[in-house]
């Protein structure tokens, strides 16, 4: 078998289409979705990820800003530019780009989020409510990958996912959306045992660990579907300035075994940022107390 290829690439790019639509609808009616990001520090991959939101999110009609702040930024600035974003009505979503600099206190940054305006869905009030079902903020990456799954495979209903990792970013939401959508969920990590047995019962694999092609192809189960959210970057090839990006799963013995594959790059990183944009036309249509106009 070869695997089909799940285009994450291309399901991004119409799902921002029907975004860019939705907004210039909203902006009919005086509501202009606005999206704030926090950088701090120089992180070089958290730069371009930054730098696809601001540009995705002004191609998309909303209006975008980024603080980029120095690396040795106290707790106390970061929390008071985060009170004003808070504060600003023409702010509806506030993304703190993540991992932050050593000293830095990542939980209390999110705690200090309005949970209306929380686009990454990290806040606790968000947890809870994805968790007890209430309408919540949902984490971009796993509602993107959840619409990937959808789209390829409709009801998920029985079916045995596999998540491995357990991130309160990736693994752990992604894991109560799939319960959510009726699948029998296993969240494995870093102390699972046997744990290319575990994902060789999968009918749904998602790898969420930032290990270079760690998932072999004898890890996956005949006919399986996989989504491979990891962003690893080789070390750069002789003669060559920056290294390949992969997933955490062996992408050409996966393809032999597999039914569907998400790429590195391609697959789940666009739907993260078309998903963040989502979230944000969502936050921004809860505070004007407007109804969605998906298109
Ligand atoms: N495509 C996208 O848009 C996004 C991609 N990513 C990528 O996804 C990957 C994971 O991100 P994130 O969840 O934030 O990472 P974290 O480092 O926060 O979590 C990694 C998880 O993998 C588990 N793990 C580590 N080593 C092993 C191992 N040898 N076997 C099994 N499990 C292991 C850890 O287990 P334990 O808890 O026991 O330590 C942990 O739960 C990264 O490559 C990241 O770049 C992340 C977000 C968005
Ligand atoms: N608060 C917070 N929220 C996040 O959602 C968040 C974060 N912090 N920190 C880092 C991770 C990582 N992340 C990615 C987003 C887009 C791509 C993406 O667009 N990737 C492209 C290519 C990227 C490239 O070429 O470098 C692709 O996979 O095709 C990847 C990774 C969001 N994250």
């Amino acid at each position: 078998m070869t695997a089909d290829i799940i285009d994450g690439k291309a399901f991004a790019a119409g799902l921002r289409a029907r975004i860019a639509t939705e907004v210039g609808g909203l902006a009919t009616r005086g509501l202009v979705p606005g999206l704030a990001v926090v950088l701090v520090g120089e992180d070089p991959a958290s730069k371009v990820y930054v730098g696809s939101k601001e540009r995705l999110a002004r191609e998309a009609g909303m209006i975008s800003t980024v603080h980029r702040l120095p690396a040795d930024t106290a707790q106390a600035d970061l929390l008071a530019l985060i009170a004003t974003l808070n504060a600003d009505p023409s702010i509806h979503g506030i993304l703190v780009q993540l991992p932050l600099p050593a000293g830095l206190d990542p939980q209390a940054v999110v705690m200090a989020i309005d949970p209306a305006k929380d686009v990454d869905g990290l806040h606790p009030i968000n947890v809870g409510n994805l968790t007890i079902g209430a309408p919540a903020l949902v984490p971009c990456t796993p509602s993107g990958c959840m619409m990937l799954l959808r789209d390829r495979l409709g009801d998920l209903s029985g079916a045995r996912a596999v998540v491995v990792g357990r991130s309160g970013l990736m693994g752990k939401p992604m894991a109560q959306l799939l319960l959510a959508a009726n699948c029998t969920v296993t969240v494995a990590h870093s102390r699972t045992r046997d744990l290319s047995e575990v994902c060789r019962t999968a009918d749904i694999l998602v790898a969420a660990v930032g290990r270079p092609r760690m998932i072999g192809g004898d890890w996956i189960r005949p006919g399986a579907t996989v989504i491979d959210v990891g962003i690893n970057r080789l070390p750069p090839e002789p003669g060559q300035e920056k290294g390949r990006l992969v997933g955490d799963v062996d992408f050409d013995a996966a393809r032999a075994v597999a039914a569907a594959i998400t790429p590195v790059p391609g697959g789940v990183g666009p739907m993260t940022i078309a998903c963040l944009l989502d979230n944000t036309v969502e936050a921004a249509c809860r505070a004007a107390g407007l109804e969605r106009q998906r298109a």
